[in-house]
């Protein structure tokens, strides 16, 4: 059985109101068990490419399968059931516009939301309800918070609590830790390492993720892989085991050497100290 979670061959994309070709001639391997970057500035195509894949842009050009599918053929149904019972989604994507659906901008408690998807309150052997108070605990949400009343950043808590209740074979991150502090964010990286890392040892649990981010603080240990997107062509594509890091700008280069190397010059950033700071400031709250 074949261990690719995406498989994209020659996909291209126009939308309707535009003259030109988003996505072009994309093709893409993506196996289970890794976590890639995908970057690229603003207009390049990282949403629309992230869309498609989850299946909110219909897509009929080139050859997709997710899971071993077309996401888009009448047959493909996006939970499935371990053999322990566990429901699991095959395909999820997060955007940043969720916080502006009208879904969600109800007077309803987070309890309510979470409770349709399948939270137990009451049973805490439950999976969804263990995986709920973790993620709760780590984005500091409450379940008696009202949706209509919060912030952006919170909503994007309840979202992220919401889309990773259940466990996903494919998780698609669109910018979507932007308004979270560097803990919140160091410790959702640390759930996502962990599900993945999961993956190795249990076949069932196998699954991979594309985040798609402007920011590259704190992801020095998170990714495998970095996918480069320019002007919706894939052109650039390389692995984190094979940058060397070097202290000199003038030994860095934009692409990989014969042997698949890149030099990278070390980046001196305050995240590490910020980090630092805030998990000592949470241990003496
Ligand atoms: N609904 C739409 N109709 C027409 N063109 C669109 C539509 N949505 C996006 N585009 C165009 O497609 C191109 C790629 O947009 P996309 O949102 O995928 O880029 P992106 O790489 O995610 O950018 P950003 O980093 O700014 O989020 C842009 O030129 C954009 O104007």
């Amino acid at each position: 059985m074949s261990n690719l979670a995406i498989e994209v061959n020659d996909l291209s994309y126009k939308y309707s109101q535009s003259s030109i070709e988003t996505l072009h001639k994309v093709s893409l391997k993506v196996p289970f068990n890794t976590i890639s970057l995908l970057v690229g500035s603003n207009g390049s195509g990282k949403t629309t490419l992230l869309k498609i894949l989850g299946g909110k842009n219909l897509c009929l050009n080139g050859d997709l399968k997710l899971d071993g599918e077309n996401p888009f053929s009448s047959g493909f149904r996006n939970t499935v059931s371990l053999d322990d019972g566990t429901e699991i989604n095959r395909v999820c994507y997060f955007g940043t516009d969720w916080v502006r659906s009208e879904f969600i901008n109800r007077d309803i408690t987070v309890l309510e939301l979470i409770t349709s998807l399948g939270y137990k309150r009451d049973d805490k052997n439950n999976e969804f309800t263990k995986r709920g108070d973790y993620l709760m605990e780590i984005l500091e949400v409450k379940l008696d918070w009202r949706m209509h009343m919060l912030s952006d950043g919170q909503k994007r808590r309840v979202q992220l609590i919401m889309g990773l209740l259940k466990p996903f074979k494919i998780l698609l991150l669109d910018e979507i830790t932007i308004d979270l502090d560097v803990v919140a964010r160091y410790k959702l990286f640390e759930f996502l390492k962990y599900e993945v890392n999961r993956g190795k040892t249990d076949p069932q649990r196998k699954c991979c993720i594309i985040y798609c981010t402007h920011i590259f603080d704190g992801l020095n240990s998170f990714y495998d892989r970095v996918l480069h997107l320019h002007r919706g062509e894939l052109v650039g594509d390389f692995s984190r085991n094979k940058i060397n890091y070097v202290d000199d700008e003038n030994q860095t280069n934009s692409c990989p050497n014969n042997d698949g190397v890149i030099n990278v010059m070390h980046s001196y950033s305050l995240h590490p100290l910020i980090l630092k700071w805030l998990l000592k400031d949470e241990k003496s709250f």
